[in-house]
């Protein structure tokens, strides 16, 4: 039987000043007793607040996340930062290879892993994110891509505590468009699949977030889809009165 623990997660992407920690603080307050018991919470805040927030987060249960990291631990590399930084601040994962980090960033599955890489040895769990964009979906490709994007990313030595996979289907983010539940469960059954090939057992505990336009309204019956173990949530994790919401669909 799954061991599997329900997370959902915030990305904030390039929004939030320091007026942000009190909606933080918003969102720990309404982490009540009852949400604990059901599902984990992550934050993943800009960089310029991973510090503060971990430091509010303490005593919270709520995780505090990267959204990127250097494949290297130090080094002549402006503007970046390494995974040994992020678990420097307190906090406990990094999202990587998010399509907007592909798209505007031209990572490829290669850097991908390779900071997958960089995360577990900074001991973060890493939220690595797949997902086709709406032309590849549209030539029945999603499945190829998604496997694809897997194979090339998802080192060797993944783990339910290292990893956990977000299949965010491109044309789903920040759109308000998301998949049938029966496309979410075919896709999350061949990542589980794919995994359980690689991984084994050890693939049935490992979770799989789904990323998309996630809001209040849809959360209950996208997070009830079959192998979907939590979201990872951008523009409704910004607010706590929809991030935590989205939460109590566990409820
Ligand atoms: O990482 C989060 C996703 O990109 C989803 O963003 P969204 O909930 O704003 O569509």
């Amino acid at each position: 039987m799954s061991k599997r623990r329900p997370l959902v997660a915030g990305n904030w992407k390039m929004h939030g000043l320091k007026a942000s920690v009190a909606e933080f603080g918003r969102i720990a307050a309404g982490y009540d007793a009852a949400l604990k018991a059901k599902v984990d919470l992550l934050v993943c805040p800009p960089a310029t607040l991973m510090s503060t927030l971990a430091v509010a987060a303490l005593g919270t249960r709520i995780g505090i996340g990267g959204q990127d990291c250097h494949a290297k631990e130090s080094g002549a590399y402006t503007g970046d930062i390494a995974a040994e930084m992020i678990a420097d601040t307190g906090a406990v994962a990094v999202i990587l290879g998010h399509s907007e980090r592909r798209a505007d960033h031209n990572e490829t599955d290669a850097m991908a892993r390779a900071k997958v890489l960089a995360a577990w040895r900074a001991s973060l769990t890493a939220i690595l994110c797949v997902g086709e964009t709406h032309a590849e979906r549209d030539a029945f490709r999603a499945l190829d891509v998604v496997r694809s994007q897997l194979s090339g990313s998802l080192p060797d030595g993944a783990t339910a505590a290292n990893t956990v996979i977000a299949y965010e289907p491109v044309w789903a983010i920040g759109t308000g468009r998301t998949p049938t539940l029966g496309d979410i469960e075919e896709m999350h059954g061949v990542i589980r699949a794919e995994l359980r090939v690689r991984f084994g057992d050890d693939a049935d505990d490992m979770r799989l977030l789904y990323g998309g336009s996630v809001k209040p309204e849809n959360a209950a019956e996208i997070l009830a889809v079959a192998d979907v173990d939590g979201a990872l949530v951008g523009g409704a994790s910004l607010k706590a009165d929809t991030f935590l919401a989205i939460a109590r669909a566990y409820l």
